[in-house]
């Protein structure tokens, strides 16, 4: 689905990307890992097509960015970030903000048609958050703003689903909540690509991770087999232990 082969990117005198190779089959959902200025946004970038390598190639559903037009291949991604966040209208209620994912559109300014706001509900329920339907976007945690976007992503039935950080700044209670809601996506067809900076966001829904370190991969694979004590002290510098409960992986710095 995603196919990322030998990307270098260079931006004055910093190496963002050194040789970054990746692919990312159907049925799979990743996970990408790495310190803060490791190229984790970079990557996602050039596969919604906003950034382009110095070298090497980026395809995405069998299209070489470069020779498709790459606002036909955004319809088929969804991306979820908080740039994205911030364009919303915080005035609309919460099915419409929904509503406008179906055709990408940041406001609806004539009337919806039932059939697609049945369609918003229908996501709503989806990730749990019907009951603010009719609520004022601005009016809800920052949770279940996240959650409305999750939903809205969902809107246009996107085959690569990127998200961005998308716990950060929540709580504990609305972290696994969201958590919950992105774990359901395995019912979904896209393939899930997911940036975090937290270990224990490794939903059992995930499974393969990447690990970044300075613009390199130093690992890329199936989740138990590259989250290591070894892979993470390469990406992080950190002495860790890791633990598995419930298929869901959990840190602890060693002192
Ligand atoms: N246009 C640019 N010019 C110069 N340097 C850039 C540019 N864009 C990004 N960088 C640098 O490239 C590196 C990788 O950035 P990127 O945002 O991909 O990392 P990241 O892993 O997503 O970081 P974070 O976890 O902090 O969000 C950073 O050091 C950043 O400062």
């Amino acid at each position: 689905m995603i196919e990322l082969n030998r990307l270098f990117l260079r931006r004055d005198t910093t190496q963002i990307l050194d040789d970054v190779s990746l692919t990312i089959n159907k049925g799979e959902h990743w996970v990408i890992l790495g310190k803060n200025g490791s190229g984790k946004t970079s990557i996602l970038e050039m596969v919604n097509g906003y950034l382009f390598p110095s070298s090497g190639t980026v395809s995405v559903l069998g299209n070489m960015y470069g020779q498709v037009d790459v606002r036909e291949m955004r319809k088929k991604i969804g991306y979820i970030s908080q740039s994205l966040m911030d364009k919303m209208a915080l005035r609309d209620p919460v099915w419409e903000v929904v509503a406008t994912g179906e055709y990408g559109y940041l406001r609806f300014y004539e009337e919806i048609p039932e059939w697609l706001q049945n369609k918003a509900h229908r996501m709503l329920e989806f990730v749990k958050l019907e009951h603010r339907a009719g609520h004022v976007l601005g009016t809800l945690s920052q949770g279940e703003r996240k959650k409305a976007m999750l939903a809205r992503a969902l809107m246009s039935d996107p085959e690569i689903l990127i998200m961005d950080e998308p716990c950060s700044g929540l709580d504990l209670y609305e972290r696994e909540h969201l958590l919950a809601a992105i774990n359901d996506l395995h019912q979904k067809n896209a393939a899930v690509v997911y940036v975090t900076h937290h270990i224990e966001e490794i939903m059992p829904v995930f499974t393969h991770v990447a690990l970044l370190e300075q613009g390199r991969l130093v690992a890329a694979g199936p989740k138990h087999e590259v989250l290591t004590v070894e892979n993470l002290h390469k990406a992080y510098q950190i002495p860790v232990s890791l633990e598995w409960s419930s298929d869901r992986p959990w840190i602890r710095v060693l002192s």
